[in-house]
């Protein structure tokens, strides 16, 4: 049976993906998605703990082993996934053995039925019987057999090991290839090597699997169907100039037979103006077409990436802690592959097959065993191009991985220049972008190297194809079968007959490469959105209200992560201040975040606690169909839309971007139009209006990466204006402030005092005259509440908040 294999859509994919290869190969199918979100997957990748977590999700038995070569080859069931050159996943499926005897098993048993034509043999085979010999048979270990039975693998060394790799195919290794690759540690002299051994159970068999995510024609069709008026119009077009087409050799071998047969001059004058008016018309109908489909291919490209960018947006944050840059920005580029394939291939390929109808009725009725012999050489010609698909589509794969890895690092050179510099990093960091484009540049010499032999054999076959008709026309006019004027006419179909034949192959080869676009694209088309639409989700409530976080437990995805936070029970009192403090990685951001809505905890819930403000009456109906209830309950964060939600939150995270734009554009980020009065008020708030009024040109100074340079505080200080011209209900500042000085902070918190009147602050910062003015102090500890109170309060508990004073907050001053 021949292994399934799956490529890796992204670079850090191969743990789920060799995950999804061996369920496949159980019989279950599951897309990836699926298998990354079971498998815990981190911008890092997978850990092979994930990898066997997921697993037994789907109902495998697993463990992980460290163990000899001659161990795996003894005992693990295959496939097994294994960890290979320290930092990849692959599959073993089998391990096949030069055989200096035959062996009754699934191949050989396969093998007699053949001789038998079928029939079941009715001699009993021992699997140990070594008399009938079939010399040098390779004998393919089945995964599905149990090494234990009949299998014998002890006596040679010429073993090859057949490993499927998510990011290169189906490849075989000789035993020192795969040493050197699989093992890795060394133990006792002897050397080991990872691998995680996977049975299906009965569950497994149990669980429902997924439907085939495989591509989807009728999906890329709809994109068409929009432009349906056009495409009639194009192929009105197509037909006149298959029309127009036909009429040329017709007109080519008149000038011969007739004009030059009878000697009539002014005969060949009028064919060869025939001809001209010809000549302009497809040229006309041609310019036409380019014009149509150039118009068709820039407003399908708009709307497909559109598309994308919408999905993206609509994705939850969390997608993008995971995602590399570089994944993001090759699939922008898978764009353009679909949309050349659709407008610059599927309109063309129509209008080829078309020509090729009408120039193959026009060929056979001049000669029909000229027709049969382009036909049967058309028919090889496309043979040999179809050869080669499978190896463009590795090699594409590879390439996409290369170029994603190609795009991060530079993208990391450029915004890491700084750091760079400072440790003298300049040479390694610049020989390690050398090393990928060394390795972009191989697998673009190995894609050239591919299309060339493709070519040249091409080539080989057309030029044969036409010599051999050009005597088979020479010797038709001989025989009298066809006229000169006809031969030159067959000839010039068979010029016009290649064209259509490249172009069916081009959109063979486009639609491979469309094909696996999209399948990368809908993987991020087929996520989960944020807020699904068909779920009914509050864009309203009463503002006034506290927040109560009730057990809340929550960690990272990535497979042996210990919880971020642990048991959280809290309420952030409405119209107050709650300060939290504690040491660097307790857990105060992550806090935030989950008040943000970025993630979901695990365990536990948010709400708006009922009770500590009146609800809005034109969602009471609303509430009935969330709650089931008369609204009288607390309100559950899961009921509340999220965009809703951010839009009544102030926010100063540590790493605010600023974009490169105008200052007021910046503090302005939502409004197209912005109001001024409140903008000015913004960054009066946040001490910055006088700094911004010096510039030459006051708030339309461009500021970001692609304009001035602002210092760490003036930053801060901007990321503060954004949220106060914004006047939310709910402010959550973390480490807001740390980068200023004593004397703009102090004014700062004296503007923002009257400010935060009635609002409810959520203030993480870790020096002291930030927080000690709060209502409610907490501190967390390795992502626990410890204490909670006033700063008075809690100083004379002298516990953790008075150790971190102490010690941190400046309790002197
Ligand atoms: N995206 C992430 N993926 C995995 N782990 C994360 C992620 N972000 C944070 N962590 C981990 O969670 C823990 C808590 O991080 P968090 O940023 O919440 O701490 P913090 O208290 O805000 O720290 P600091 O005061 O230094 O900002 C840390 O151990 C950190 O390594």
């Amino acid at each position: 049976m021949k292994f399934t294999h799956y490529q890796q859509l992204d670079r850090m994919d191969c743990g789920p993906t060799c995950l999804r290869m061996i369920a496949r190969h159980y019989g279950k199918h599951y897309t990836a998605q699926t298998l990354r979100e079971k498998a815990q997957i981190s911008r890092e990748g997978v850990s092979m703990l994930g990898i066997a977590e997921a697993a037994e999700t789907l109902g495998f038995k697993s463990v992980g082993v460290r163990t000899t070569l001659d161990k795996l080859i003894k005992e693990a069931p295959l496939p097994c996934v294994l960890h290979w050159g320290q930092n990849h996943f692959v599959v073993l499926y089998a391990i096949s053995q030069r055989q200096s005897a035959f062996r009754y098993n699934e191949v050989s048993r396969r093998f007699l039925s053949k001789i038998w034509g079928g029939r079941k043999p009715t001699v009993t085979f021992d699997p140990d019987d070594d008399r009938m010999g079939v010399p040098n048979e390779f004998e393919l270990l089945s995964p599905n057999l149990s090494p234990k039975t009949g299998n014998r693998y002890e006596d040679t060394g010429h073993r090859t090991f057949h490993i499927a790799d998510p990011s290169r195919g189906l490849i075989t290794y000789t035993s020192t290839e795969f040493e050197k690759r699989w093992l890795s540690f060394k133990n006792n002299g002897s050397k080991e090597g990872l691998a995680l051994l996977l049975e299906p159970t009965s569950r497994f068999y149990d669980e429902d699997d997924e439907k085939a995510n495989g591509f989807r024609f009728g999906q890329l069709l709809r994109y068409l169907w929009g432009y349906k008026k056009l495409i009639g119009q194009l192929g009105l077009g197509m037909l006149a100039g298959s029309g127009l087409a036909l009429l040329m050799p017709i007109l080519m071998q008149s000038v011969v037979d007739v004009g030059i047969g009878s000697q009539n001059l002014s005969f060949i004058y009028l064919v060869l103006i025939a001809q001209m008016i010809l000549l302009c018309s497809t040229a006309a109908v041609d310019f036409l077409r380019s014009w149509i489909l150039l118009h068709i291919s820039t407003r399908l490209n708009l709307t497909i990436l559109s598309e994308f960018l919408s999905k993206l947006m609509r994705l939850p944050v969390s997608f993008f802690d995971v995602k590399q840059f570089g994944d993001i920005m090759q699939r922008i580029g898978d764009h353009r592959r679909i949309e050349s394939f659709l407008t610059g291939q599927t309109l063309s390929v129509l209008f080829s097959l078309i020509n090729l109808a009408v120039f193959g009725f026009v060929l056979a009725y001049y000669h029909l065993s000229i027709f049969i012999v382009a036909t049967v050489a058309s028919i090889l010609y496309a043979a040999w191009v179809i050869l080669f698909l499978k190896q463009r589509r590795k090699l594409d794969a590879k390439r996409f991985d290369v170029s994603a890895r190609n795009q991060s690092q530079i993208v990391q050179l450029i915004q890491g220049m700084q750091d760079i510099k400072l440790c003298g990093a300049e040479t390694p960091k610049r020989w390690e972008w050398e090393r990928t484009q060394a390795n972009l540049f191989k697998w673009s010499v190995r894609n050239l190297s591919l299309s060339q032999f493709q070519q040249a054999g091409a080539l080989l076959l057309n030029q044969s194809k036409n010599i051999f008709i050009t005597f088979l026309a020479a010797r038709a006019v001989l025989e009298g079968q066809l006229t000169l004027g006809g031969m030159m006419s067959v000839q010039y179909i068979l010029g016009q007959f290649n064209a259509p034949i490249e172009q069916l192959i081009s959109f063979l080869q486009s639609w491979q490469d469309a094909q696996m676009s999209l399948e990368r694209l809908n993987e991020v088309h087929g996520m989960v959105d944020e807020e699904p639409a068909h779920q009914q989700k509050r864009t309203e409530w009463d503002k006034h209200q506290d927040i109560s976080l009730s057990n809340i437990t929550y960690t990272y995805p990535g497979a042996g992560n210990d919880p971020v936070l642990k048991n959280i029970n809290l309420t952030i009192p409405q119209g107050k201040t709650t300060a939290i403090v504690g040491t660097s990685g307790s857990g105060k951001t992550t806090l935030l975040k989950l008040l943000l809505r970025f993630y979901d905890p695990q365990m536990g819930t948010i709400s708006l606690k009922s009770g500590t403000g009146g609800m809005l009456f034109n969602q009471r109906s609303l509430d009935n169909i969330i709650m089931g209830s008369a609204g009288n309950k607390d309100l559950d964060f899961k009921y509340i839309s999220h965009r809703s939600w951010r839009q009544q939150c102030g926010v100063v995270m540590q790493e605010g971007f600023i974009f490169s734009d105008t200052i007021a554009r910046n503090i302005a980020v939502a409004d197209e139009v912005i109001d001024q009065a409140r903008l000015y008020h913004a960054a009066q708030v946040a001490n910055i209006h006088e700094f911004i009024e010096s510039l030459p040109l006051g708030y339309y100074t461009k500021i970001g990466a692609e304009g001035n340079g602002i210092s760490q505080g003036q930053k801060q200080r901007i990321l503060i204006a954004r949220s106060v011209y914004k006047n939310p209900q709910l402010l959550l500042f973390d480490e807001a402030t740390n980068a200023l000085d004593a004397n703009n902070e102090a004014v700062i918190m004296r503007n923002m005092e009257e400010f935060f009147l009635g609002k409810t602050v959520i203030i993480v910062a870790h020096r002291l005259s930030t927080v000690k003015h709060a209502d409610q102090i907490v501190v967390l500890e390795k992502g626990e509440i410890v204490e909670v109170g006033t700063h008075g309060e809690l100083v004379l508990t002298k516990g953790k908040y008075f150790e971190l004073v102490s010690n941190q907050l400046e309790l002197a001053v």
